[in-house]
Order: C-alpha cells, then structure tokens, then sequence
C-alpha cells in the first residue's frame, strides 16, 4: 500500500498530524458545544446549566491531513465532595497527557479570577501542553468588545506568564470560525498515525452516551440545586427480538439515581407527569442517535449521599 496516501489506524502518513487536545474552561464556556460543532455530531452532552460535564467523551475529527481526538473533561472546582475530589484527579491527569489545550473563554464574560485560577493549575502541571486561546461564543457581541476581549486574553501572557500559540475567536452555534479553531489545533499537533479507524466519532461505548442523553434531558427540567444530585445508569440494552426486519425497535432499561426522597419525588412529578417528560426527551435523542426508534424503560432510585460513598462511586464507574 503507498504509504503517502494511508491514513488509517497506525499508518504513518507524510507530514500527517493526530494528536489529543483538551478544552478547557469555567462552566458553561461552551466546550462541550463547540466539540460537538468540531465532530459535526452530537457527542459531548450540552446544557444551560454549569458543571454538568461529568465523563471524558472523546470526540474525533477526521481530516485528510490530520486526526484530532478531543477529550472532554469536567470542570475543575473547589473539592466539596468525594467525587469532587476524584473529578479534579481526572481532569489534572488528562490535562498532563494532551499535546494542546485549548482554553475557552466566553467572549460575553470578561477575563476574570476563575480564568486566571485555571490557567495556574495548568501552569503547575508536570508537563504543560501547548496552548490555545479561544473566544467562545463570538455572536454574543460586537466587535468592538470581542476586540478588548482578545486583548485581555493577550494580556494574560504577561501577567501570568504563559504563551498562546494561537488566540482565535470561534461561534460554535452559528458554526462560524469552528474550522479556523480546528486548524489552530492541528498546526499544534505532532507529527504522526491516525489513532482510530476513518469514521469513528467517538470511542465511548454507546450505552455511556445513551446514559448521558438521559441525563442531559433530565437536567434540562430540573431546578439548580439537583442536577449534581443525578446520575443515570444504563442496565440493559438491546434489539427488541422478534420485530419485523423492517420495523426494529430497541429496548433500553436505565435508572435515573438521585440522592434523596424529595429529589425523587420532583423527579417523577404530578402523577409522573415530569418522569414522562424526560423519558419522551431522552427517547428522541437516543432514537436520533441509533437510527432505531426506542422504547426506554426509566425508573428513578434514591442511593442516599452517593457523592460522599467511595462505594457508590465505584458502582457508578467514577
Ligand atoms: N450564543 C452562543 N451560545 C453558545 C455558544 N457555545 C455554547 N453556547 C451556549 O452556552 C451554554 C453552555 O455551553 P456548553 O457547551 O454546555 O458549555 P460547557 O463549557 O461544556 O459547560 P460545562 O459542561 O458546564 O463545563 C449552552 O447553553 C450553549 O448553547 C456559542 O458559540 N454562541
């Protein structure tokens, strides 16, 4: 096979670049949006409210002279809780181990102490990758203040003593500039093979992403107070056996798992009338991302205090 054309898994391919980057950033910066404008598909669970990135889900892009493997992380935030805790290890390890971490910073929010906290964390790593800058969310305002905001995101390389490779100002929602930042990535990557097989979006196994869809739906209804308080486990999933070819149907068994009595009562509401809602949220996206419709069994458990139980938590995966 002519080696200058491969570029499949493992293939070295001349001057072919793949590498890992990270995005990083207070909540609600819009990383997970703008992964999934990157991929071009929903991969990366997106909501209004912050915090809620809790797994890493990698997110592929594939290009015929690149391969760049995003890996979303939660935010890092002050230890409350034993998961907490874990979530910081997790986030400083994967941070240690990417070639370039792109630093998201909301253009419609001045640069502030949360920012500057983040990037000493990253300053203190064993190993700092190479950085980004990016302006998310660039519709929010003129250009007037986009250009103060990419002047204080370059102030920042004096005052804390870092250095962009790039600072770039990206829309993910209107999809303008989400091909400058992918080129500002990949100009930073190494040389090397592709990683995963053409085609791959991702390499989490579908029941973690299905279980994530859960979640994001039932975030989307709940009050502020509850959304750390839910995890969504997926127990069995599966082509419904004896449906006609042309009709399939899968079957997907989850619980919705909460920490206390009333936080299972608002979740499944008058009647169920709010358990009902979410499952007919959830079912729309897990169908979309399928292609199969989905009868989705969903039921809602109380596991008292899970965040502070190291048993618990290695039930959940965490
Ligand atoms: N107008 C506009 N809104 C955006 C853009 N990108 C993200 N948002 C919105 O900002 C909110 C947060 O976006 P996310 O992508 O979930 O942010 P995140 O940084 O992943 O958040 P956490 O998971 O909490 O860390 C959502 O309501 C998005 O729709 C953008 O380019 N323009």
């Amino acid at each position: 096979m002519d080696k200058t054309t491969a570029n499949g898994p493992g293939e070295r391919h001349e001057g072919f670049r793949s590498g890992f980057v990270s995005f990083v950033g207070r909540p609600n910066a819009g990383k997970s949006t703008l992964t999934n404008a990157l991929v071009g598909q929903k991969v990366a669970i997106t909501s209004s409210k912050p915090q809620t990135t809790r797994h890493v889900v990698r997110g592929i892009v594939h290009r015929p002279d690149a391969q760049l493997v995003l890996i979303d992380t939660p935010g890092l935030h002050r230890p409350r809780t034993l998961l907490g805790e874990r979530l910081n290890d997790l986030v400083q390890e994967t941070w240690a181990e990417v070639d370039v971490i792109g630093v998201c910073l909301p253009s419609d929010q001045r640069v502030g102490p949360g920012d500057k906290y983040l990037l000493g964390e990253i300053l203190k790593l064993r190993r700092v990758p190479e950085l980004v800058a990016i302006a998310t969310k660039s519709d929010l305002v003129g250009p007037t203040r986009l250009g103060e905001h990419l002047l204080s995101i370059q102030k920042l390389e004096e005052e804390i003593g870092l250095t962009w490779q790039h600072i770039v100002p990206v829309s993910a929602t209107e999809g303008h500039q989400v091909d400058v930042v992918a080129d500002c990535l990949i100009d930073r990557l190494p040389e090397g093979p592709a990683y995963y097989p053409d085609g791959d979006v991702t390499d989490e196994p579908t029941e973690r992403l299905v279980g994530e869809l859960i979640r994001e739906a039932a975030l989307d209804s709940v009050r502020e107070e509850l959304p750390h308080s839910i995890v969504v486990t997926v127990e069995e999933m599966g082509l419904r056996e004896g449906r006609p070819e042309d009709k399939p149907l899968v079957d997907v068994f989850a619980n919705l798992i909460v920490e206390r009595e009333s936080q299972k009562g608002i979740m499944i509401g008058h009647r169920g009338s709010h358990l009902r809602e979410v499952g007919q949220a959830a079912r729309r996206q897990i169908g979309a991302l399928l292609g199969t419709p989905v009868h989705l069994d969903l039921r809602v458990k109380v596991l008292k205090e899970w965040q502070r139980d190291a048993k618990h938590l290695n039930r959940l995966g965490f």
